[in-house]
């Protein structure tokens, strides 16, 4: 049980586990701070939050856990601003889509405190932001990473395991670098694919004509454009290394495929998009694996 938790960035990451939790009775009160006052204002008014703070300072005084919820390149400055204001037993937590970043800035800001963080990422999300976005429901049957270091307290840990788990959410612990590469593949690439096709396609003269013939296919794959540039940016940004190295090795794939085209080589085709199909109706359907559920 969470006396006050504070959420630090009541968008749809940071409102919808104040929601989930609020519904489970797992928290006496949730106090949130958001960067605009509409934000804030909104969040107050949907009871996502029970009270909208003014400053960083006043939502983290008497918290007992804090979870942060910024676009990935404000994280730094805001554990800057908390950093004399939290309780030194409070726990401190994060849903930032990679971890090697956040974890560099809350050792650099909590100094002997950095033992109370807990770096943590729901992969669970949608394309939509803001405290109207976010739901009780989200983290249900989602997957939540933690990826503590050689300092985090492992009481602190353990407790945020909880928090997640009463949010209906399977929590496991990763290695802060294999979190970063395997979400890069899964997540990051895919989604910076889905920017440069759209976009591609939207500065076409004949765009609105081209989509009127689009498909379900590019519904499915275009849906991930309309999230957020600012967080992706930052996730960009953030998880710099691992996705230079994907979009590498996709560059290789699809010169490749270019060539097979132009050199009409359809036995190639047929060889890589045949190991496609059956990664993806094998393993990629395998529900413990992958996580097929409509977001
Ligand atoms: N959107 C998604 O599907 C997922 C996002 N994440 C991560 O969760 C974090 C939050 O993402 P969302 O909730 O989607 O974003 P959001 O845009 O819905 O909410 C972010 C909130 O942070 C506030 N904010 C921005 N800069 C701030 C600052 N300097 N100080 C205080 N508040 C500030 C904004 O006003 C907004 O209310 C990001 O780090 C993102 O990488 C993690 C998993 C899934
Ligand atoms: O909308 C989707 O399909 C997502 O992929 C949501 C998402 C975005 C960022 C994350 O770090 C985790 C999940």
């Amino acid at each position: 049980m969470i006396n006050r938790l504070a959420v630090i960035g009541v968008g749809l990451i940071g409102g919808s586990l104040a929601l989930s939790l609020k519904s489970k009775g797992a928290v006496n009160e949730v106090i949130g701070y958001s960067r605009s006052e509409n934000a804030r204002q909104e969040a107050l008014a949907l009871g996502v939050i029970d009270k909208a703070a003014d400053s960083i300072a006043e939502a983290v005084a008497e918290a007992d856990v804090v979870f942060v919820a910024v676009p990935m390149g404000a994280m730094s400055a805001v554990f800057a601003d908390m950093s004399q204001h939290i309780r030194p037993e409070a726990i401190i937590t994060d849903g930032g889509s990679a971890k090697a970043q956040v974890i560099m800035a809350a050792r650099e800001a909590f100094g002997d405190n950095f033992k109370q963080f807990v770096p943590g990422h729901p992969i669970a999300g949608t394309e939509k932001s803001g405290p109207s976005a976010a739901f009780a429901t989200l983290y249900e049957d989602h997957r939540v990473v933690l990826t503590p270091v050689s300092e985090t307290d492992p009481a602190a840990t353990a407790k945020i395991k909880m928090m997640w788990q009463l949010t209906g959410a399977e929590v496991f612990e990763m290695d802060v670098e294999h979190h970063d590469t395997v979400l890069a593949a899964t997540s990051h690439l895919p989604h910076v694919l889905a920017f440069n096709l759209v976009g591609m396609l939207a500065q076409r003269d004949d765009c609105d004509e081209v989509l009127r013939y689009a498909a379900g296919g590019f519904r499915d794959f275009s849906r991930i454009a309309s999230s957020d540039a600012v967080m992706w940016r930052d996730i960009c940004l953030g998880n710099k290394q691992a996705i230079l190295d994907l979009l590498d090795e996709y560059h290789q794939g699809i010169n490749k495929i270019e060539q097979a085209i132009k050199d009409e080589d359809g036995d190639y085709l047929i060889e890589v998009f045949a190991r496609a199909k059956k990664a993806r109706d094998t393993r990629f359907s395998d529900p413990d694996l992958i996580d097929n559920s409509e977001v």
